[in-house]
């Protein structure tokens, strides 16, 4: 037997595994990094973050991923330079990170790499009818297998999609996995750069569990604050408290089908994005608004679409407590906008759950690692947009 099948076979069968996941969203903002010891599968999965670090991009790499981030036409060389540098550029921070943890990389059984999404392309967005859902990730395994020694897990989203999918969200079965059998309605909200939220009714009943986008999160927010302010987020929401939102272009905003589609739904900054916004103020004839009521109208648009959407699967009599996720939670405009709306529920950060919130995306993709590994196929029912399956391709490093 090839030693690293036996190898791999070993961590398989491990009663607990060191497992790094790493996230890169659409935010751009940097690489999440998530060292976790993983005991257990499917709904029985235990998780305990033994480190986090977020190692932010620079402004270069930046600018050479928005070159083909989410846009129709790109240099096609370019992708293919940063498949490999991505991947090797990810592979170096991995080991970067656990030198400074004073860990040594042949302590680690798994990586788990999401890779950098530059195009996401659902058929619901893309509506040609002899294509199906598509989505791409770049920031290849095999090269951050070859850097750090380490058995790479990666690009788990096509599966997905191989199965009716729309390659994302994936989070339902990470959050399933983890946060289900809890006697309590709970909603996990995650704010990166596009906002979802993972219905979990009390009764953990996987056949009923989704997770879906509502639509733009932080994403509206940072291209305007690097418009408008030359930084890359309104820290605090500092503009957006000194605005007021603007009604005509608030509801200009919101006019897309994406809004009424059904759960579960993904989109991402191919749709919501600066022409976006620019169209939506041509229609309403808000092309003038102050920078202020601008930022807090794309405050108010995110805060409503995420509060929309939640308002869908809450039934009269039931009570749920709403557990932050992702960057948007550092932002008091947001959260409050969104707090105002749902006076009936509780809200929380997953930190009370055991899970850091900005770490819980970076986890997601180690827990899907453990899934594959020492997991089986749980049954999420026949539905198309939660596929029953197992994801992710392994890299070996030799
Ligand atoms: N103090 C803060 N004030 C305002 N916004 C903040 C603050 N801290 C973080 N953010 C927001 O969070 C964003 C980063 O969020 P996160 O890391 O969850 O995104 P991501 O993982 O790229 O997104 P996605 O979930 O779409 O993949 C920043 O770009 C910014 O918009
Ligand atoms: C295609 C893609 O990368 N989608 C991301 C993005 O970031 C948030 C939202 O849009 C979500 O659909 C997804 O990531 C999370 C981790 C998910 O799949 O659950």
């Amino acid at each position: 037997m090839n030693a690293q099948i036996q190898h791999l076979y070993n961590i398989a069968s491990k009663a607990e595994r060191r497992i790094v996941g790493l996230m890169s969203g659409t935010s751009l903002d940097g690489l999440d990094v998530a060292l976790c010891r993983i005991s257990g599968s499917g709904p029985a999965t235990n998780v305990t973050i033994e480190q986090f670090e977020t190692l932010p991009y620079d402004d270069e790499l930046k600018a050479a991923i928005r070159r083909v981030f989410a846009r129709k036409e790109i240099d096609f060389e370019h992708l293919c330079l940063l498949n490999a540098y991505i991947g090797r550029l990810h592979g170096q921070l991995i080991l970067d990170c656990l030198h400074d943890w004073k860990i040594e990389p042949a302590d680690v059984d798994i990586i788990a790499s999401h890779g950098q999404t530059v195009y996401h392309a659902p058929r619901t967005q893309h509506r040609q009818e002899e294509f199906p859902n598509a989505t791409l990730q770049i920031g290849d395994g095999d090269h951050i297998a070859a850097v750090t020694s380490i058995i790479t897990f990666s690009d788990f989203r096509q599966k997905h999609v191989a199965h009716g999918g729309e390659g994302a969200p994936l989070a339902v079965y990470g959050d399933y996995f983890v946060f289900s059998n809890s006697g309590e309605n709970r909603i996990l909200l995650n704010m990166g750069g596009i906002a979802n939220f993972t219905y979990l009714p009390a009764d953990a009943d996987a056949r009923n569990v989704f997770t879906t986008d509502t639509g733009p999160g932080n994403t509206l927010l940072d291209a305007y604050a690097r418009k408008l302010l030359g930084k890359a987020y309104d820290e605090d929401g500092k503009l957006a408290r000194q605005g007021k939102p603007n009604d005509q272009l608030l509801q200009a905003l919101k006019k897309n089908p994406f809004f009424d589609a059904p759960f579960p739904k993904t989109t991402g900054p191919e749709v919501f994005n600066v022409d976006y916004v620019a169209k939506a103020q041509e229609q309403s004839q808000t092309g003038n608004l102050s920078a202020a009521d601008l930022m807090t109208t794309l405050v108010q648009f995110s805060a409503d679409t995420i509060v929309d959407s939640i308002r869908r699967v809450m039934q009269p009599h039931e009570t749920y407590r709403i557990y932050m996720s992702g960057g948007g939670m550092h932002n008091p405009a947001l959260t409050d906008a969104i707090m105002q709306q749902l006076p009936n529920s509780t809200f929380g950060r997953t930190d009370e759950l055991g899970i850091n919130g900005d770490a819980k995306e970076a986890v997601l993709f180690a827990v899907l690692a453990n899934e594959s590994l020492a997991g089986g196929v749980t049954s999420f029912g026949n539905r198309q947009g939660v596929p029953s399956i197992t994801m992710g391709k392994v890299s070996f490093p030799g």
